[in-house]
């Protein structure tokens, strides 16, 4: 391990929490304010100290509050504290991203990637490119460390717990952090993998400082350890090495009887109650005259542009594997139903009076399908990756993620109005029917990414509370009577107006029917008819309250494109200022 090892000649790395004390925020209910939840102290008062070479397991019984220290130590606990955690004499939040890492209890990976693929990515994300020699060189030596060389090519959700959890700490591993905190890393796993996983962090705590929670360790397992913290009920009772920790308890009169797990006599001894605190004597944690200086690590922050084509490359190969699925949702989505209304509308023209109606119900078939399915596709974009964005916070910039999703849309908007437009314009007739058809796939493919940024807006500002589904319907229904399919626009009252501009449903129907009416110069009108005759394309134009550029609809489109990608890259901010997902 001697890559992963700090340098003889750097600096010894102290980690210290100064009483800390973590609790939950008191809620209130907003109509009355009346606390609906009290405020609960999770950690009191809380002092430790390790140092270079520490390899720490934290064991108490459940609920004593180890999750919530870890990820203090860590600096990415969101609850209310106050006391101070430093790593030599900088505050944890200052410290740069790679130098601490956390492997949380429980792994999330982009299951339908290979473990090459999912470590190429990391690693072309945190320290620059795989065809760099040094990069290459470091990748592979951890795979072959973390026995992930006979599982390179299997896709990760191929992989068991253990696997699993080798592959969250090669990935912890690949700035060569100096502090390495993992909660629970052999929850789940049977004795050989968990000891696989022991015997890796204890051969990485030899330069560095490993802080592990455990839970009902094996003996064996248990003395790996060179250090330990008991906690119980958000009390820190011990924390110091094995022999140390023996010893106190000894002087209690406390005997770990031969033969028994030594974990379990310390946790049953804190829960009955016959141990409340231990001293430890200790040497200081700081030796005298040791440089208090942060060692350098190499790290790599990729440039905007560099991070969007690596997210997309990810988001490529998952796609690649769903391969069949995408298909299949095409020929739903868009066969099934343009041949349904291709079926309906066979033959109608608008140059009779009553082909006016029935046209006017075909584009806004047309135009509301590809709205519509467009924005709900990107509804659901982040609903699966949300917990993944968050628990790679500080790897790419919030907005790389957003365009990266945005961008993926984009074939979707290509091939799906293409296909509508192909299939049901086959059924009417249309003037000029190849310019036609062409000027129809254009203002659809563009209705079609204002929609995608519809969707995916809404998706991000309502993800995390999974009502998506439930709001989208009624923000809908607005936009959509603004496409003056369902009333004339020229009556809508002057205060409705500002919902018109915002929506896409009004921009797609204006076009398509500025693009069909307009080359219609004349409708017959029956001399016998009572009711009103429309003379042409641009009268039935007028009475509909549809304008007269078709440019200004592009303009449009660029207008809430624009709108819906910022409120959903707000939506996404919020998610990330919500903090980390343990
Ligand atoms: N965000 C939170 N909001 C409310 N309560 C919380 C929160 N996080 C932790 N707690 C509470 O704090 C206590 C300690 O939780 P923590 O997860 O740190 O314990 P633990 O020792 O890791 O438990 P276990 O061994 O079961 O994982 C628990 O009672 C838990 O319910």
């Amino acid at each position: 391990m001697e890559l992963l090892k700090l340098k003889e000649e750097e600096n010894e790395i102290v980690i210290r929490a100064n009483n800390l004390t973590v609790s939950t925020r008191e809620e209130k209910s907003w109509w009355r304010r009346k606390a609906t939840r009290s405020k609960k102290t999770i950690l009191n008062n809380v002092s430790a100290c390790m140092k270079t070479g520490d390899f720490v397991a934290i064991i108490g019984p459940s609920g004593a509050g180890k999750t919530t220290f870890l990820t203090s130590l860590a600096g990415k606990c969101n609850l209310v504290s106050s006391g101070s955690i430093a790593v030599n004499n900088t505050e944890v939040v200052n410290i740069r991203s790679g130098l601490i890492e956390l492997v949380p209890q429980f792994d999330v990976f982009m299951d339908h990637l290979t473990v090459s693929e999912h470590l190429i990515f990391m690693t072309e994300m945190k320290l620059g490119s795989v065809n760099e020699e040094e990069n290459r060189n470091h990748l592979t030596f951890l795979i072959l460390e973390l026995k992930l060389k006979a599982l390179e090519n299997n896709t990760i959700r191929s992989l068991s717990g253990g696997e699993k959890r080798l592959l969250s700490l090669a990935t912890s591993l690949i700035v060569s952090p100096i502090i390495l905190i993992c909660d629970e890393p052999t929850t789940g796993l049977d004795s050989y993998n968990a000891s696989l996983v022991i015997g890796v962090l204890k051969k990485l705590s030899q330069g560095k400082i490993v802080i592990c929670t455990v839970h009902q360790p094996s003996s064996d397992l248990f003395n790996e350890f060179n250090s330990v913290c008991l906690m119980s009920e958000g009390n820190l009772v011990f924390c110091g090495s094995q022999s140390e920790c023996k010893n106190q308890f000894e002087r209690l009169k406390l005997h770990c009887p031969v033969n028994f797990n030594p974990a379990e006599f310390y946790i049953r001894a804190i829960s009955n109650g016959s141990v409340e605190f231990l001293e430890n004597n200790q040497e200081p944690c700081f030796r005298t005259g040791s440089s208090l200086t942060l060692p350098q690590i190499k790290t790599c922050q990729r440039n905007w542009f560099k991070q969007i084509q690596l997210l997309i490359w990810r988001s490529s190969l998952s796609i690649n594997r769903d391969f069949k699925d995408y298909l299949l949702q095409l020929f739903v989505s868009t066969l099934i139903s343009s041949m349904i209304i291709g079926t309906c509308y066979v033959g109608i023209s608008g140059r009779t009076q009553r082909g006016v109606q029935d046209l006017k119900g075909f584009l806004w078939l047309m135009c509301s399908e590809v709205s519509f399915s467009l924005s709900y596709v990107a509804l659901y974009a982040f609903e699966g990756d949300l917990t993944l964005f968050k628990r790679e916070v500080g790897v790419y910039r919030t907005s790389a993620f957003y365009v990266c999703r945005f961008l993926c849309l984009l074939p979707k908007c290509l091939i799906w109005p293409i296909a509508y437009v192909l299939i049901v314009t086959l059924a009417v007739e249309l003037p000029n029917y190849i310019l036609t058809a062409f000027k129809f796939s254009f203002a659809l493919i563009i209705t079609a990414i204002a929609s995608s940024a519809y969707g995916l807006g809404m998706g991000a500002l309502f993800t995390s509370t999974g009502v998506m589904g439930d709001v989208m319907p009624c923000a809908d229904l607005p936009l959509f009577i603004m496409s003056g399919a369902f009333i004339r626009l020229s009556s809508l009252p002057i205060w409705l107006l500002p919902l018109k501009y915002i929506s896409h449903f009004y921009y797609g129907m204006d076009a398509v029917s500025n693009i069909y009416w307009r080359q219609i110069d004349t409708i017959d009108c029956p001399t016998n008819s009572t009711s009103i005759c429309y003379k042409d394309g641009i009268a039935v134009l007028t009475e509909n309250g549809y304008s007269n550029n078709i440019s200004e609809n592009y303009l449009g489109f660029a207008f809430v494109t624009v709108l819906w990608n910022l409120l959903g890259y707000y939506g996404l901010k919020r998610e990330e200022n919500k903090g980390y997902i343990y």
